[in-house]
């Protein structure tokens, strides 16, 4: 229990009329608290303190807390936020502390979006949304509102996270409240997500938890607030989302393993069956990555005795699509005559998805990885990416955009960054044979068909 008398109003089990509770929190008399400030972490942080003007976010990178209090947003590539914090920062509407417990004290309303990592094993790793947790307990009060907006396996509210506020702040639910509100936000486009893009999920481990979510969101979110029964519903309900993404994504992927044998492309079956509203077929690639997709099936497969044969087949197949991938360009170099370990080969694109500086899962790192197994000298470029050492540990050369070799024996897109669209591939290709370029993304199929090349695409046929 912290020391300090907290001078914030509370709204958990407030007496004050609706529109009193309202006032004092678009007034700024609750004081806010944003745990983790990365690329969700902060867009939320900003769209609280847009809205109430009183939000310490809580960070334990040092060099992340230096620049938001310097004004500076670290986040690239998320549209208005550069100014946004500028401008909050400057008018004390928001401000950061490296030390969670510290931003603890005076909150009455604590936000936790902090990551949910996978372990070696493949199962959930919640320890640092534990650890925050644990940070929370030392200063919550009576009144205080807790809500976890990180992705969560089902139960992790009522098993995890409540234990240990209670144990360690020995207030019970019912004298502060807790809630799960997904974050329900893409990379690129947070701060109108976050905004009402989507309606706002909102589970309470109780009505009033509930009824205090509902009215923050109200605040925040133009879009409709969906309450469900709880906590368990609401987690699910995120999960469920990445889930369907996953499984559909595999869909894809195995019916893209068919092109030879159907001797069709299959992306433009696909493209024709979701012309009609009960088929939603995703797009076969290079792989899933990114730290939702690929990691929200192991929040059921990996948490729960019951059988996920279904989940478990298309986290396979996705897996495997890397590989996949890299062995559609070894193929290509044997039917060109060319030996692979005396190869080269350009891969375009590092990062899991275009525009996003985020290298988690991505499939650029095990298709590099089979590559440099087969023998292949890679080069890899990506404007974008900034995380460079696992390609390199990888054995691939990094490579600036005007680094790269007059020619290769083969190129592979895994990611279509922007910076690729003037690129002309076929001015790569070798002096005395065809260019083999893999196409994992369906961006390249204008070079099917052209002399100097030997087009191999993901779901596409030649
Ligand atoms: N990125 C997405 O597209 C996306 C979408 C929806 C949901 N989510 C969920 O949001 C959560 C956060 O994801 P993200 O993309 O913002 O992660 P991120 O890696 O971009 O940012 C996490 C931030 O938390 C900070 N941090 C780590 N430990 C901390 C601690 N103990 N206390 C305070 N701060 C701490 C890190 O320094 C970092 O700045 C995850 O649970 C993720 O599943 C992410
Ligand atoms: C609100 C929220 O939580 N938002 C999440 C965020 O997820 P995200 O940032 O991880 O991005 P995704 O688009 O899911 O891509 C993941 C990987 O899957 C590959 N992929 C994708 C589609 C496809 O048809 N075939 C593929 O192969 C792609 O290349 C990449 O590697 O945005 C998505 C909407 O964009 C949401 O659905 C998702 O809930």
């Amino acid at each position: 229990m912290s020391e300090a008398v907290n001078t914030g109003t509370p709204l958990y089990g407030s007496e004050a009329s609706a529109d009193d509770q309202q006032t004092a929190f678009t007034n700024g008399e609750v004081p806010v608290a944003v745990y983790g400030l990365g690329k969700m972490g902060l867009p939320l942080a900003s769209v609280y303190a847009e809205v109430t003007g009183n939000v310490t976010g809580a960070d334990v990178d040092p060099d992340v807390v230096a620049g938001l209090n310097a004004g500076e947003n670290h986040i690239a590539g998320e549209p208005g936020l550069d100014e946004l914090v500028d401008d909050l920062v400057s008018r004390d509407a928001f401000r950061a502390v490296a030390d969670p417990k510290e931003a603890a004290t005076d909150a009455r309303v604590h936000v936790v979006i902090v990551p949910t990592l996978i372990d070696d094993n493949g199962a959930p790793d919640l320890s640092i949304v534990e650890s925050v947790m644990r940070d929370i307990a030392s200063g919550l009060e009576e009144g205080d509102m807790v809500i976890a907006e990180s992705t969560l396996p089902p139960r992790s509210c009522v098993d995890r996270l409540l234990p240990i506020l209670e144990d360690e702040s020995g207030l019970e639910l019912g004298e502060f409240g807790l809630a799960f509100c997904p974050e329900r936000t893409s990379s690129g486009r947070a701060l109108e997500d976050i905004r009402g893009a989507y309606p706002k999920i909102v589970g309470g481990a109780d009505e009033e938890s509930t009824r205090v979510a509902e009215l923050i969101y109200g605040h925040l979110n133009t879009n409709e607030i969906i309450t469900v029964s709880d906590t368990t519903t609401a987690e699910a309900v995120k999960v469920f989302e990445g889930v369907y993404r996953d499984v559909n994504i595999g869909l894809a992927n195995e019916l893209a393993q068919h092109t030879e044998a159907f001797d069709i492309d299959v992306t433009e079956a696909i493209e024709a069956a979701n012309t009609q509203p009960f088929c939603e077929i995703h797009a076969p690639g290079a792989g899933v990555g990114g730290h939702c997709i690929p990691y929200y099936p192991r929040f059921i497969m990996k948490e729960f005795d019951t059988e996920t044969p279904v989940m478990r087949a298309a986290r396979d197949t996705n897996d495997e699509m890397p590989l996949y991938t890299a062995d559609h360009a070894v193929d290509g170099l044997h039917a060109e005559g060319v030996d692979p370990a005396e190869s080269t080969a350009l891969v375009l694109g590092l990062t899991y998805r275009p525009g996003v500086d985020e290298i988690r899962a991505t499939p650029a790192l095990p298709l590099v990885e089979r590559l440099v197994e087969e023998g292949v000298d890679v080069d890899a470029v990506d404007p974008v990416n900034t995380h460079t050492e696992p390609f390199e540990a990888a054995g691939a050369n990094l490579v600036d955009l005007d680094g790269v070799a007059e020619t290769y024996d083969a190129v592979v897109l895994v990611t279509p960054q922007e910076a690729f669209d003037d690129l002309d591939l076929t001015s790569l290709a070798p002096q005395d044979g065809r260019l083999v370029v893999v196409d994992g993304r369906q961006s390249l199929t204008e070079l099917r068909g052209h002399d100097a090349v030997h087009y191999r695409g993901v779901g596409v046929n030649v």
